[in-house]
């Protein structure tokens, strides 16, 4: 109540005052119209009218000057770079990068209102190459522009799409994007951001990928890297693939560009890096591999399509006996059994699958086919990994049957489409972002195109010295020693002590069966007795005799199951 009968009084106190005022100002123009009527000599009428029309002019000129003064504040807040976009559609792409603010400030007079700035280069080359809409923009702020030093000098770019965009949409349309950047398809990398689908990471490259070799990496590089490198990526970072574990690589490409050399970085990095494994070899073109035949537990160097179906058959058997390894397990109830990886890598494939044309030649690469089918499918599950080297990746070489197994594709330089669909799969061209083999650099040797996971990138192969090679597989070969002399003592280690105290390459079945123990004698018990004890299949002398090679003892004693 007190506080109503207060603001009562307080208002017509105002009242008061403000009649007071109003009787004080009345008096001054008064005053101020009789000084000037006096002055002049007007009549009345004449000085109102004067002193009206005066201060109606002075109104005037302080609007025109107050409204001048707000469009003057404006455009100095307004940025260049804002002044720019609208002219941005026609610059080129490549133009310097110009640094802008988030937001502009519209003059006029209506209220400064907030507006998103585009950035001028990417929003005009993303909006050409058709990845967003005219009305679309890429907001400057969310744009960040970092320079990559040489070697594999560029730009990358990260930056936010719009919204209802992804960084898949920028990816799709890779190849235009590049040419608004004005290079190709070869110079421009897109990144994964794991944060956000929006985020798009775009390296522009300076020069063509791969002009400059890079280091081969070191030890230390190889043991860090996340799964199995292969090669080094545009800007010299490694790159390959997480795991061979149930995976297999198809690697094509034509006559001397590097897939040998690429495979043989592949082996060393696998023996610096992946563990305990074994190696089965098949040189098809003689000496491609013989650097890591002692680490081998098989080592072929043979284009005969017998002598890899003989791989195979052993290989497939192996990955049988470790399927009934499972099965068992699971009948048991017991957890799945891990298996030894192993890696069967075959350089010039091509040449086990061909034929005379005979019927009999037909009949034999048919079921060579279907033996080597299985194996890259079925034994994926059992940790064998198969890699395939061809340097004729035409439509027949490797069956489709074959090829289809295969996870992992590499394709160095092949001279058309058509080829490199052969290597890298009949749907390649439709994928993500594909790169088109006939447009690498055929002078740039062990530049491929890595296709993993539906993911495209373009890498070159490592080139080891000999002297890196020897090193590791020296190592890989005391390592594998050390381990055999501290496990137990079995017959097969017998059997390997007895020949070489002995100094023999090979020994007959009847004398080696005794040595072990093995009294039996019905030669042809004697002998399964014997194959049995060691786990080694016998093989034959010059003279035709039953027996054991220290060679296919040490194998064995090298392989697990
Ligand atoms: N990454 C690389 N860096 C430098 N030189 C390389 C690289 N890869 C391969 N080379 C060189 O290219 C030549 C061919 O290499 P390689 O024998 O590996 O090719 P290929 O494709 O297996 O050939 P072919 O199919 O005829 O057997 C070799 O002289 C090798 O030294």
């Amino acid at each position: 109540m007190g506080n109503k009968k207060q603001q009562v009084r307080v208002s017509d106190d105002d009242l008061y005052g403000q009649a007071a005022g109003g009787i004080g100002g009345l008096v001054i123009v008064f005053g101020i119209l009789a000084a000037i009527k006096n002055a002049l000599g007007l009549s009345w009428a004449a000085t109102v009218l004067l002193v009206v029309g005066v201060l109606v002019c002075l109104g005037w000129l302080a609007w025109k000057a107050r409204a001048r003064f707000r469009r003057w504040l404006a455009g100095e807040n307004q940025p260049a770079a804002a002044a720019k976009a609208a002219t941005a559609q026609d610059a080129p792409a490549t133009a310097a990068v110009q640094e802008a603010p988030a937001t502009a400030v519209i003059g006029g007079d209506q209220a400064a209102a907030l507006v998103a700035v585009p950035h001028p280069q990417l929003t005009a080359a993303l909006a050409k190459a058709e990845v967003i809409r005219k009305d679309e923009i890429i907001r400057a702020d969310e744009v960040t522009i970092t320079p990559v030093p040489a070697p594999g000098k560029g730009t990358r770019y990260d930056f936010l799409v719009p919204e209802g965009k992804t960084f898949r949409d920028v990816e799709k349309r890779l190849g235009p994007v590049a040419g608004m950047f004005g290079v190709t398809r070869l110079h421009t990398t897109m990144e994964r951001s794991r944060d956000n689908d929006r985020r798009t990471q775009l390296l522009v490259l300076d020069e063509p990928p791969h002009t400059r070799p890079f280091p081969a990496p070191t030890r230390q590089e190889i043991e860090t890297f996340a799964g199995v490198p292969l090669g080094h990526d545009v800007i010299g970072r490694l790159n390959g693939v997480e795991t061979f574990d149930r995976a297999s690589l198809l690697v094509g490409g034509m006559t001397q560009m590097g897939k040998t050399t690429l495979v043989n970085g592949l082996i060393t990095c696998l023996l610096i890096a992946y563990g305990d494994f074994d190696l089965y070899l098949l040189d098809g073109k003689f000496c491609g591999l013989t650097r890591f035949e002692k680490v081998a537990v098989r080592y072929e160097s043979s284009d005969s399509p017998a002598v890899f179906e003989s791989m195979v058959d052993e290989l497939n058997a192996r990955g049988e006996a470790r399927y009934e390894k499972k099965r068992e397990a699971i009948r048991n109830r017991q957890p799945e059994p891990t298996f030894k990886p192993v890696f069967f890598i075959v350089d010039e494939a091509a040449d086990f699958f061909a034929h005379d044309g005979t019927n009999a030649g037909r009949e034999d690469a048919a079921r060579i086919a279907d033996k080597a089918r299985s194996l890259v499918s079925k034994c994926l599950e059992s940790g064998i990994s198969v890699v395939m080297l061809t340097q004729r990746p035409a439509q027949n070489a490797i069956p489709v049957i074959v090829r289809d197994q295969f996870l992992y594709r590499v394709c160095l330089y092949v001279a058309s489409e058509g080829t490199a669909k052969v290597a890298l799969g009949d749907t390649y061209f439709e994928t993500i972002a594909p790169i088109s083999p006939p447009l690498l650099d055929p002078t740039i040797k062990g530049q491929a195109v890595l296709f993993a996971h539906g993911k495209s990138t373009l890498i070159r192969g490592f080139n080891f010295s000999d002297d890196f090679i020897w090193e590791v597989v020296d190592d890989v070969v005391a390592r594998q020693q050390k381990t055999l002399e501290q496990g137990p003592v079995t017959p097969l280690k017998q059997a390997i002590e007895l020949l070489e105290s002995q100094g023999l390459e090979f020994m007959p079945t009847a004398e080696l069966a005794p040595a072990l123990g093995i009294t039996e004698a019905n030669p042809g018990e004697r002998g399964k007795k014997l194959s049995r004890k060691l786990g080694v299949t016998p093989d034959k002398d010059d003279k035709g005799t039953r027996g054991y090679w220290i060679s296919d003892l040490h194998a064995a004693a090298k392989s697990g199951s």
